[in-house]
C-alpha cells in the first residue's frame, strides 16, 4: 500500500521568522495523518524549520541540490549539507529549475543518484508545457523525463523515491488538471516505470500530482487510484490552506 505524501514547496518565499511561524502552526494541528507531510522551505530556513518539526511526524525537504559533496561551486548546496540541516527529501528537476536555470534530465539524473547515495529521498518532477500538451506530446514528454531522470537506478531505488507530475500549465495558474487527466497521465508514468524497472518498482513508487492544488480539489484528486499525494506551491504558504489539503487525505 502506498502512503500518500503531501509536500509543500514554499519556493522563494518566507523569511526565517515567517517560516518558523508557518511550521509552528502546522505542527500544532492535531489528528491522525494518513498522509506523510513534507515541508520544503528555502535553504535559509531549513535548520530553523527542522528544529520545530523534529518531534513531529512532519518531514523536511529542500527544493534543489548540487550533486557533489563539496567543492568550488559558488552558490550551491550539497546533499550532505541538506542532511546536516535535517532534510529527508529533496525536490529535483522542478519545472522552474528546468525553465529558468537550464536543468536537463541528465542533470536531474545526476542529482537523483547523489540524493539516494546520501539517504535523501528525491521528489523528481516531470510535466509538459501547454504547447506540448496542445501538440499531443504529453506522454512522450513525461516518458522521456521519467526515463532520463531515473536512468541507471536500481528497481529498489526507484521504488523508494517520489515522482511529482506537474503539468507546467497548471503551476500557479489556478488551472488544475482534471482528476481524469491527472489520473491518466500518472497511470501512464507508472506504466513507464514498469516498462523500465519492473512491476514491483512501479507498484511501490509514489507519484504525486502538482499544479494549483488547493483544499477544494485535493480530496477528489487524492481519491484517484494512481495519485499518491500532492506537491503544493501557493496553497502551502498559509497554514489554513495547507491544512485543508492535508485534511483531504484523511
Ligand atoms: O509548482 C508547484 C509545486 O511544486 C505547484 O505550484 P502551485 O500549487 O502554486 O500551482
Amino acid at each position: 500500500m502506498r502512503r500518500p505524501i503531501i509536500a509543500g514547496n514554499w519556493k522563494m518565499h518566507k523569511t526565517i521568522a515567517e517560516a518558523v511561524q508557518l511550521a509552528e502552526a502546522l505542527k500544532g494541528q492535531p489528528g491522525e495523518l494518513r498522509a506523510e507531510i513534507v515541508l520544503c522551505p528555502p535553504f535559509t530556513a531549513l535548520a530553523a524549520v527542522a528544529a520545530i518539526i523534529k518531534d513531529s511526524p512532519i518531514a523536511l525537504g529542500a527544493q534543489n541540490m548540487h550533486w557533489e559533496e563539496q567543492g568550488a561551486f559558488t552558490g550551491e548546496i550539497s546533499p550532505n549539507m541538506l542532511k546536516d540541516a535535517g532534510c529527508a527529501y529533496v525536490i529535483l528537476g522542478h519545472s522552474e529549475r528546468r525553465q529558468y536555470f537550464g536543468e536537463t534530465d541528465e542533470l536531474v539524473n545526476r542529482k537523483a543518484k547523489a540524493a539516494l547515495a546520501h539517504d535523501l529521498t528525491p521528489i523528481v518532477c516531470v510535466g509538459e508545457t501547454l504547447v506540448q500538451r496542445e501538440a499531443g506530446e504529453t506522454e512522450a514528454i513525461v516518458a522521456t523525463q521519467t526515463r532520463g531522470a531515473l536512468a541507471g537506478l536500481t528497481p529498489e531505488a526507484v521504488a523508494s523515491l517520489v515522482i511529482a507530475y506537474e503539468p507546467v500549465w497548471a503551476i500557479g495558474t489556478g488551472k488544475t488538471a482534471s482528476d481524469d487527466d491527472a489520473q491518466q497521465v500518472i497511470a501512464f508514468i507508472r506504466a513507464t516505470v514498469a516498462a523500465e524497472f519492473g512491476n514491483a518498482a512501479a507498484a511501490a513508487v509514489r507519484i504525486q500530482y502538482g499544479g494549483s492544488v488547493k483544499a477544494a480539489n485535493a480530496a477528489s484528486l487524492l481519491s484517484r487510484p494512481d495519485i499518491d499525494g500532492a506537491l503544493v506551491g501557493g496553497a502551502s504558504l498559509k497554514a489554513a490552506d495547507f491544512q485543508g489539503i492535508i485534511d483531504g487525505a484523511r
